[in-house]
């Protein structure tokens, strides 16, 4: 993270020094005229570390500097004195200053004592990273795996953690983009950096330049502090840009120029700032597709793509689903401080033959549900949702079957039946037609009577991969 530092200093030399000396590093400098100061506009400029000259403190002086000190930055404040003054050191001690600095010592001792201000507030950071990466952030080799599709994906994974190149990681919703993302970094050189994740669905189209690259106060209705993008809180380490197909195409063209020069300008400010930055973008979208559609840029693609990974769905990995099972129900005990032993036979066996359309997602929902519900030892059929009680898997190559009617419906509701009748159908009706059009969804959405957009939903939902039916065209 780029640590941004506000001056109002009185002194031009002490100005010059600073601009020398710090330029180079992962510091942003931000010089308020002493002269013309608001005080108000000096905290609005979302600094971390603020160095102003006592004479442009407005008086009380307490309460300007509590104005600073009760900042969401939590910054701290170094006030230069030129006064060798003890009495008026202590008072402006007694005020919330952090660091008090006579301004008529020696330049290099002046400079080393903000350094150190500047080196603790970067332990700051780190400490509040580390303490998120030592509980949350997953490892490469926390990634065990029986089936060979996902060992191919995790050896290609791990031969390109090392590199600083960007990654594109394909998959359908649920997968696990985000996780693996949160463990590429957390073992690549960057770990001790920050990641930062940015989901491009969930941002109104009118903000997402400022999400990304930030704003300076006054850039528009509304923004009346500076405030840091994602790429500026991400420097030094990973960022995630996840849903990228979601990015609207004139976001796409800046963000194309960041990626090839890692320098922006933040909405509403004058001067670029530059980044050292990992990214990896994440979508479940066909981007080939987005292209050639036109409302995804080729070259944006083409960048992103550098290396391009596609982690499996987990009905293409089932042999993965005991051991993932195992793995939720551990930290769901955990969670809710129970002590289950296993699930009966039956339920494993509806867990693998199902096929999740929201993939690991689902899968952990499914067994938090159970933990929850089960009222044994044990976790049986009975815990499990509705659609389990029909171990029968749905078949997808089109062909229909009729509908089985099994046992577990006799202790099942209406609706439960109901539910998982209709999903059944739903799957069997859209393999049939894909089938037909040789998975083309246009032409399949025309048939059914929906719109496109219904039916790629519908069939995320149900688990149906139109490639499936395409090899077979
Ligand atoms: N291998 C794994 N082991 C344990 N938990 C996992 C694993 N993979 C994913 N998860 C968990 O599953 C959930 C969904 O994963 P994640 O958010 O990474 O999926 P995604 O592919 O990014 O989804 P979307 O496309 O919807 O954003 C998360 O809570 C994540 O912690």
């Amino acid at each position: 993270m780029l640590i941004r530092l506000a001056c109002a200093i009185k002194e031009t030399k002490i100005r010059t020094e600073l601009e020398n000396r710090l330029a180079q590093q992962d510091v942003q400098l931000q010089f308020f005229k002493p002269s013309r100061l608001s005080w108000q506009a000096l905290a609005r400029s979302c600094a971390d570390v603020f160095i102003v000259s006592s004479p442009t403190i407005p008086k009380p002086v307490e309460s300007s500097i509590s104005l600073l000190n009760e900042l969401p930055e939590s910054p701290m404040t170094i006030v230069l004195h030129n006064r060798e003054s003890s009495e008026e050191h202590a008072n402006l001690l007694a005020s919330g200053v952090d660091v008090v600095l006579y301004s008529g010592i020696p330049m290099d001792s002046l400079l080393e004592a903000l350094e150190t201000t500047l080196e603790s507030r970067r332990q700051f950071y780190y400490a509040e990273r580390f303490d998120r990466r030592g509980r949350f952030l997953p490892r490469l080799n926390d990634f065990t795996s029986n089936s060979r599709d996902m060992q191919v994906f995790l050896d290609e994974t791990r031969q390109v953690v090392s590199s600083d190149a960007t990654i594109l990681l394909l998959g359908e919703t649920g997968v696990g983009k985000e996780h693996l993302s949160k463990a590429i970094h957390a073992d690549s050189h960057r770990s001790t950096g920050p990641f930062i994740a940015i989901n491009m669905a969930a941002i109104p189209e009118q903000l997402m330049e400022s999400e990304l690259f930030g704003h300076e106060q006054g850039a528009f209705t509304g923004a009346v502090r500076s405030r840091r993008g994602a790429f500026e809180l991400a420097h030094g380490g990973t960022i995630f840009l996840d849903e990228i197909g979601e990015m609207p195409l004139q976001m796409q063209t800046k963000l194309l120029r960041v990626l090839q020069e890692l320098e922006f300008t933040p909405v509403g400010g004058e001067k670029s700032v530059w980044v050292d930055v990992r990214v990896i973008a994440a979508t479940n979208k066909d981007l080939e597709e987005e292209v050639e559609k036109g409302t995804f840029r080729k070259d944006l693609y083409y960048r992103l793509g550098v290396i391009s990974l596609t982690l499996p769905p987990l009905r293409k990995r089932k042999e993965d689903i005991p051991s993932l099972t195992n793995h939720f129900l551990t930290m769901n005990q955990q969670k809710f401080g129970r002590n289950l032993k296993r699930f009966s036979q039956p339920a494993m066996e509806a867990l693998c033959n199902y096929h999740w359309p929201g993939n690991i997602r689902e899968l952990m929902n499914v067994i938090e549900r159970a933990v929850l519900l089960c009222k044994s030892d044990m976790i049986t059929l009975e815990e499990l949702p509705s659609v389990f009680h029909n171990t029968k898997p749905v078949r997808m190559d089109g062909s229909i079957s009729a509908l089985s009617m099994p046992q577990e419906w006799e202790t099942m509701t209406l609706p439960q039946v109901r539910d998982a009748v209709y999903d059944q159908v739903e799957a069997l009706y859209l393999a049939m037609v894909l089938k037909k059009t040789h998975g083309k969804i246009g032409e399949t959405a025309k048939i059914a009577g929906i719109h496109p957009r219904g039916l790629y939903a519908k069939m995320k939902k149900l688990g149906i991969d139109k490639a499936e039916f395409k090899a077979k065209g």
